[in-house]
């Protein structure tokens, strides 16, 4: 389902395999599982939940909405958007930026969608205002024949969708917003989308069953987090994702928000970064070969891609070639991680059988399952974000004062 080598990582030389062994990991990993297991962070028990039936009547609308921020709506994005790449339908609102909404909303038939109004505070200035638009607009339709459903645990949107008898879906509190795409925030959405929501559970479960291991080098989100972890201190402290599967990229969203928000506190924190294979060769390769020395490469990669084809094409010295058009993207990423490990360049890599809703709930509850551990290394609590909250205080006091000049 999902293979994770770390060999190069090891092999770059600066650090060896005792440097992995002296890191204190054991500490961490029964840290983190005793936090798991009493309840303080709830983001593995979610993935055991049974009652799916819970969601049965959120299906048969041809358009989903989705209105969120960070942990709202990124994980949503990142598993419907690898499963479904070309499929339309789904409608994520994750800004507040006027062209992207408007021009969104523009061709949007509410009448024939479930609008999800997602915000774990129930407060989150993008979603509440988003929120309104939409408001506005389906005041306008008489005889509504849509569905609005919240999820939501309380603040200004709880009120509202109470005052207005929408259906409400809460969030476990003890499930950080960034952690939450195993709960109804990602569920319910992705169910309405048509997603196995079961067999994304199925992908998680197997993932947290090989995570249940401190034996360090059976268990890669232990050892991908002592590894990023031991680069960090060593200056390496810019993690780059470079997915040689395009319909990953917006797993990269949810990773920068995990990874960012989680362990960027008390000067700590490693900087994520995504980037495309192989296209990105083009643009960013020279930098992370022969660049600054600072950075930790994540190659994503497919055994099977879900679209291929026999080709055959001349090369530069007019000589056939026939292959699989898969061969070419396979290549490229073998070639690259050879030559940044030929470079000194630390690299790991993970690599999936295809993408489906199984590798993708395995993928994402491997992430959280490496900040949980990373944040014990750290010594850090990473489920909370106090810094973000200046800049919501300032915001609203903006808006308030700006909108007199209306
Ligand atoms: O789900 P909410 O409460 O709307 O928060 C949205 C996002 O905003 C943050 O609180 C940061 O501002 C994230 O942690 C969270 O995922």
């Amino acid at each position: 389902m999902l293979n994770y080598y770390y060999e190069n990582a090891l092999k770059v030389g600066e650090i060896k395999l005792k440097d992995v062994e002296n890191v204190n990991f054991t500490n961490a990993y029964s840290n983190l599982m005793e936090k798991l297991e009493n309840g303080d962070v709830g983001f593995r028990e979610v993935i055991y939940e049974e009652d799916i039936e819970k969601y049965e009547s959120l299906r048969g609308f041809k358009n989903v909405v989705v209105i969120g921020m960070g942990g709202s709506i990124l994980g949503t994005v990142a598993i419907y958007r690898a499963i479904s790449p070309f499929e339309n339908g789904a409608y994520f609102i994750d800004n507040s930026d006027p062209e992207k909404t408007l021009s969104l909303l523009k061709n949007l038939d509410l009448n024939e969608s479930i609008i999800y109004v997602i915000s774990k505070s129930g407060n989150t200035l993008e979603t509440l205002v988003n929120y309104y638009l939409i408001k506005k607009r389906i005041e306008k339709i008489n005889n509504f024949k849509g569905k609005i459903v919240f999820i939501t645990n309380g603040g200004k949107l709880k009120r509202e969708a109470e005052k207005n008898n929408y259906p409400i879906y809460s969030i476990p509190e003890n499930v950080p917003g960034r952690f939450s795409v195993f709960t109804s925030v990602g569920l319910a959405p992705l169910y309405s989308l048509g997603v196995n929501i079961s067999e994304i559970l199925e992908g998680a479960r197997e993932m947290d069953k090989t995570c249940q291991n401190d034996d360090i080098f059976e268990n890669p989100a232990l050892l991908n987090g002592v590894i990023h972890y031991l680069y960090d201190n060593l200056g390496k402290d810019i993690s780059v994702i470079m997915s040689y599967v395009e319909s990953l990229k917006y797993f990269g969203g949810w990773y920068k928000q995990l990874i960012g928000e989680s362990l960027g506190k008390n000067g700590y924190g490693i900087t994520p970064l995504l980037s495309i294979g192989a296209k990105d060769q083009h643009s960013l390769l020279q930098l992370y070969i022969d660049g600054k020395k600072d950075k930790v490469i994540t190659f994503m990669i497919a055994e099977k891609y879900r679209l291929d084809e026999n080709i055959a094409f001349e090369d530069v010295n007019d000589e056939e070639i026939v292959c699989k058009y898969s061969d070419i993207i396979k290549s490229q990423q073998k070639a690259t991680e050879i030559s940044l490990t030929n470079n000194g360049v630390p690299n790991v890599r993970i690599t999936i059988d295809e993408v489906n809703e199984k590798t993708m709930g395995a993928l994402l509850y491997m992430y959280e399952m490496q900040v949980g551990f990373m944040g014990e290394l750290y010594n850090i609590n990473a489920y909370n974000q106090p810094a973000v909250e200046e800049e919501k205080r300032i915001c609203w006091d903006l808006i308030k004062s700006s909108k007199k000049q209306i």
